[in-house]
């Protein structure tokens, strides 16, 4: 049974969803180098944003095949490392949307009514009706950095609040901002122009210290900046100064450059115009369980040798085409993996043309199965849907996709062609109802046939007898035949014969098959 190692706080619904198909260790707390040590024991490790997965660990882990973060987002995970070694990184970027732009929303609206210091206030005993008179978020100008999932549905509870709303984020559309009410503007007008500012963009190098001294000097004095985000996106000793300078009116934080915040940090000081929060974005009983299930399912669908939903590292894999694909990727690799086996192992070539209905998809997923099977032969398990393209790349193989949606004869079709050492061949491939894979042509002769674990294809004169020898020559090795066909365009011409066997062909078989007169070429293929 694999084994996964639970290494942050995760909703019982994931670690049930888990259990079904692995043993699971819940281990939280633990030092990066306690986590070097035990990583080795696991096929996958289960986080939040507690566990710093480092390049230490993640080289440490032989038997790891996935990195799940139960949350958005992976700046806690090396995931170039990761990719190197074909680990899969999955994330849920949706489960916990909604309680982090609600969480940016409370903060929002305590700070402007000064909530925390008017509870504890009262706690302590007091009755200060006077010290905490507030401001309304009625009419003000909310400013959105990063128009995204958590960005997109802020806007909409703002605006149902009478907010308006400006939004600076370079990679969406003028249309879509419209959408949500928002003028899409300049980083720098949106700083001058908004009475709150609210963060909802990944850390990145670019981002990084994106809000600094220069940037804060920018914004009004009655202003209000919110990260919700990532820690780092604000400079804290920029911000902390702002706001003690009486630069700008406030702060709500609830992610920090190091987390925990440091004991020394000089936001501890800055007194009663910040909110701080202990990264509770995402703290919903909700969204935990939405994650937990989530990612949880993503890991025992990878543990089952299952394409995973919202790989992070896997190249233009989207949750919502996955589903439909999922048969189309077990093709491409079964047809990668039949091909190189025909063209003779060293491949230096590809071409992956999607047919018909298939050539409306995203062919980044299918190519990279195609290379993935291609590989197989000779990196075994060590291919994956993570490193196949890096692998393929490494091996200066040339990979050219085509696609023609007007070739119908099943609705979707997959045409791979690959030249190697023993020349160049082709193969073509259907799903058949939900998920029946056919092998529907080779070397462009006809066929249907399933794919099974020993195969032997043979390309050969149409003439009377031929069948009949190899049939005989199996037997003499004692290879029983399941199914036979035989594929040609014209009669009496060329043709291909594909024998799906029970029992693997011996050494020294292929060469007696090859003596067979009308016999051109012949090959084995495992799939
Ligand atoms: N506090 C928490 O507990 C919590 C919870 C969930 C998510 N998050 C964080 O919130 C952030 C946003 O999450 P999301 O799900 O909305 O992500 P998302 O990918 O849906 O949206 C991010 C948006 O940022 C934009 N963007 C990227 N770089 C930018 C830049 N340099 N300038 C301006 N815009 C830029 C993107 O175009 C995108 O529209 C992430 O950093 C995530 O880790 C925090
Ligand atoms: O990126 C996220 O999903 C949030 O930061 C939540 O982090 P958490 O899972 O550690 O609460």
């Amino acid at each position: 049974m694999p084994k996964v190692l639970v290494s942050d706080p995760i909703d019982q619904a994931g670690i049930d969803i888990l259990s079904q198909v692995a043993q699971v260790d819940v281990n939280t707390g633990l030092s990066a180098e306690e986590l070097v040590r035990i990583i080795p024991d696991y096929d996958a490790l289960m986080i939040r944003s507690g566990t710093q997965v480092t390049k230490e660990i993640i080289e440490a882990g032989n038997s790891l095949k996935i990195i799940g973060r139960a949350g958005v987002g992976v700046d806690n995970v090396d995931v170039p490392a990761a990719t190197r070694k074909g680990i899969v990184v999955v994330n849920s970027p949706e489960g916990n949307t909604i309680a982090a732009a609600e969480h940016a929303l409370a903060m929002m609206l305590s700070m402007s009514r000064h909530i925390p210091e008017a509870n504890a206030s009262v706690k302590g005993g007091k009755w200060e009706r006077n010290r905490f008179l507030g401001v309304e978020v009625y009419k003000k100008t909310l400013g959105i950095v990063g128009l995204g999932k958590i960005g997109s549905h802020l806007a909409a509870a703002a605006k149902a609040m009478g907010m308006k709303l400006l939004a600076y984020d370079p990679f969406i559309s003028t249309e879509r901002a419209d959408q949500l009410g928002c003028r899409l503007v300049e980083l720098k007008l949106l700083m001058r122009e908004s009475d709150y500012i609210t963060l909802h963009i990944p850390k990145t190098p670019e981002t990084l210290h994106l809000i600094n001294a220069e940037v804060l000097s920018k914004m009004k004095p009655t202003a209000r900046i919110i990260n919700c985000a990532r820690g780092g996106i604000i400079d804290e000793a920029a911000l902390a100064e702002a706001i003690k300078e009486g630069q700008i009116a406030g702060a709500a934080l609830d992610v920090y450059e190091h987390e925990p915040l440091q004991a020394d940090s000089p936001l501890r000081t800055v007194g009663q115009n910040i909110v701080l929060t202990p990264h509770l974005g995402a703290s919903t009983a909700e969204a935990q369980v939405n994650v937990a299930i989530d990612v949880a399912e993503q890991i025992r669908d990878v543990l089952l040798g299952l394409p995973a939903r919202s790989a992070v590292n896997i190249p233009g894999i989207f949750p919502d085409s996955i589903e439909k694909l999922k048969p189309y990727l077990q093709l491409a690799e079964t047809l990668g993996n039949l091909v190189s086996q025909l063209a003779g192992g060293r491949v230096d070539y590809l071409n992956v043309q999607l047919q018909g209905e298939l050539a409306s998809n995203q062919s980044q997923p299918v190519v990279v199965a195609a290379l993935k099977g291609l590989l197989s032969q000779a990196l075994r398990e060590r291919v994956n849907y993570v490193n196949a393209s890096i692998e393929a790349k490494e091996r200066g193989i040339r990979v050219v996709e085509t696609r023609d949606a007007s070739i119908r004869d099943y609705t979707g079709s997959l045409h791979l062609s690959a030249k190697g050492t023993l020349g160049e061949h082709t193969v073509t491939g259907a799903v058949l109802g939900d998920s029946e894979i056919r092998i529907t042509s080779v070397d462009d002769f006809p066929v249907n046939v399933s794919p099974t674990h020993h195969m032997l294809f043979t390309l050969h004169r149409d003439m009377p007898g031929i069948i009949g020898k190899i049939g005989s020559q199996l037997g003499s090795f004692n290879v029983n035949i399941a199914s036979m066909q035989v594929g040609r365009k014209i009669v009496r011409g060329d043709a291909v014969m594909v024998l799906s066997l029970d029992d693997p062909l011996p050494e020294g078989i292929l060469a007696e098959i090859l003596k067979v007169p009308g016999i051109r070429d012949a090959y084995t293929v495992n799939l």
